[in-house]
């Protein structure tokens, strides 16, 4: 049984999956992303689980990949965005070190843009993310035990304000 050194949560655009590769890389350790774990289990894009099969199984497939991941992986994991909405998955975090990324709206929209990998975003992309945040604030205030404010900041910099969070942090 492994446990990750440190869980990244945020919103997309927060910069899980860049922050986390350049944490791993600065710990030496290796960067595993639940959202690319669901995508080779499906054998297909997350948009298109979306299309195909709907949010709702979307979901169930997230929850049991994230607490696989939890227990299978001792580098850095990146959960995907919506991950915290699942209350399993929030009890589940409990005792690990969860790192929140927070983003806000103006920020999180430019770097999303209009990418339509995102399926949740691909109408109207600053409406719902605006929604998004609201609605997830308080789910990423639960489960962090470190949270990093990444707005106007470079992902050097981002890296560097966890590596001195994390020393902080038992873990
Ligand atoms: N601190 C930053 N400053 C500027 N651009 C950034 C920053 N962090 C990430 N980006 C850019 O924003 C985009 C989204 O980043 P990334 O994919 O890492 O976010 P994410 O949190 O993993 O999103 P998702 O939840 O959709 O997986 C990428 O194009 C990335 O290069
Ligand atoms: O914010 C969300 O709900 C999502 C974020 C992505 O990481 C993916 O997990 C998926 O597109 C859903
Ligand atoms: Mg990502």
């Amino acid at each position: 049984m492994s446990r990750p050194v440190a869980v990244l949560v945020g919103p997309p655009g927060a910069g899980k999956t860049t922050v986390g590769e350049l944490l791993a890389a600065r710990l030496g350790v290796t960067f595993r992303d639940v959202d690319h774990d669901i995508e080779a289990s499906a054998g297909k894009p997350i948009s298109d689980i979306f299309v195909d099969d709907g949010e709702e199984t979307f979901r169930a497939l997230e929850a049991a990949a994230v607490a696989a991941a939890l227990g299978a992986h001792d580098g850095v994991l990146a959960l995907g965005g919506g991950a915290v909405l699942a209350e399993a998955t929030r009890a589940a975090l409990r005792g690990h070190r969860v790192v929140h990324l927070d983003v806000g709206l103006a920020d999180a929209v430019d770097r999303v843009g209009l990418n339509t990998a995102r399926p949740l975003l691909a109408l109207n992309p600053r409406a719902t993310m605006r929604t998004l945040l609201a609605q997830r604030a308080p789910l990423y205030a639960e489960v962090a035990t470190i949270t990093v404010t990444t707005d106007g900041r470079a992902p050097e910099e981002i890296v560097a304000d966890v590596l001195a969070q994390l020393e902080e942090v038992p873990a």
